[in-house]
């Protein structure tokens, strides 16, 4: 029987090929977890634990990479996303996919087209999805975002050089949403993003999916600002879950030494 979940993990190893000089190495090892629709779940480790690498691969986008760019790829497990099985997904298969997950990459605030406006950058994949879409109903769809991620509405006709890091940041994670994506997969969505809005941005995230029974996956480092978002954590280091489930129950009961370093670094920064 089809699983209902919008993410199923099971037992994933996930390889970078040895390409030039570098001998093929194994970045996630075992990984297993499951999303279910309409949850928000936070993937949290220290940097080189395997968190993009996962995102690449769960989003399709490892899949899209082509020529000379390394590719990671499956060699253990499954990994099941909306149905699709990433290890054997097709090719042809992959826009339709990612018509259901929205992605936002490490640093997409600073990708983005520089001669385009906000408005058009937040709207371009609801033209690229449907070229005759109403524009009246793209605009206001962007407009909405916008707003939602705490932009204020003059930032829709500016370009992105106009804006701050932060604000560039907001802008890729409006565009992720434009399609209302079954599940969104942001890879670090604060980076760049005043500490003293982070915590707001990623609940308009959350709010955002949530409000339409739409998942996510949340990758970060900093544990805090996922906090009052996430229905539950997931800690990876090294490439292997080392914590799973509410966020407390995880930090209150650390079963790793990675863990309990997190918990410590958690109660200091509430002094
Ligand atoms: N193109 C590549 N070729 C070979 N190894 C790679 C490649 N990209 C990443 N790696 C390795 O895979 C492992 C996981 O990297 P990854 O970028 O997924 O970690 P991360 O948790 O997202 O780190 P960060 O928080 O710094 O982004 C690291 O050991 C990294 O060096």
């Amino acid at each position: 029987m089809a699983s209902r979940n919008v993410l199923t993990a099971s037992d994933v190893t996930i390889e970078y090929p040895a390409h030039s000089v570098s001998p093929s190495h194994v970045a996630v090892k075992g990984f297993t977890l499951t999303i279910e629709p309409g949850e928000i779940v936070g993937l949290v480790g220290s940097s080189g634990s395997g968190k993009s690498t996962l995102a690449q691969v769960a989003s399709g986008q490892a899949a899209l990479k082509t020529g000379s760019e390394v590719q990671p790829r499956i060699i253990g497990g499954s990994l099941q996303v909306l149905g699709y099985e990433m290890r054997t997904i097709r090719r042809n298969k992959l826009t339709e996919f990612t018509l259901g997950v929205g992605y936002v990459k490490q640093d997409a605030g600073t990708t983005l087209t520089p001669n385009m406006t906000v408005a058009e950058i937040v709207a371009e994949p609801i033209f690229l999805r449907d070229r005759k879409h109403d524009r009246r109903d793209a605009g206001l769809k962007a407009a909405t975002l916008v707003d939602s991620l705490l932009l204020p509405v003059g930032t829709m006709l500016k370009q992105p050089h106009e804006l701050s890091s932060g604000q560039r940041q907001r802008v890729a994670v409006a565009r992720s949403l434009a399609l209302d994506p079954v599940l969104l997969i942001a890879d670090e969505p604060t980076a760049g993003v005043d500490v003293s809005v982070r915590g707001q941005v990623i609940d308009a995230i959350a709010g955002f999916q949530r409000a339409r029974g739409g998942a996510a996956l949340l990758v970060s480092h900093d544990l805090e600002s996922l906090r009052r978002a996430v229905d539950r954590i997931a800690v990876i280091h090294e490439g292997v879950v080392v914590g799973l489930g509410d966020i407390d129950e995880v930090l209150d009961d650390p079963r790793h030494p990675y863990v309990a370093e997190l918990a410590r670094e958690t109660s200091d920064s509430e002094w």
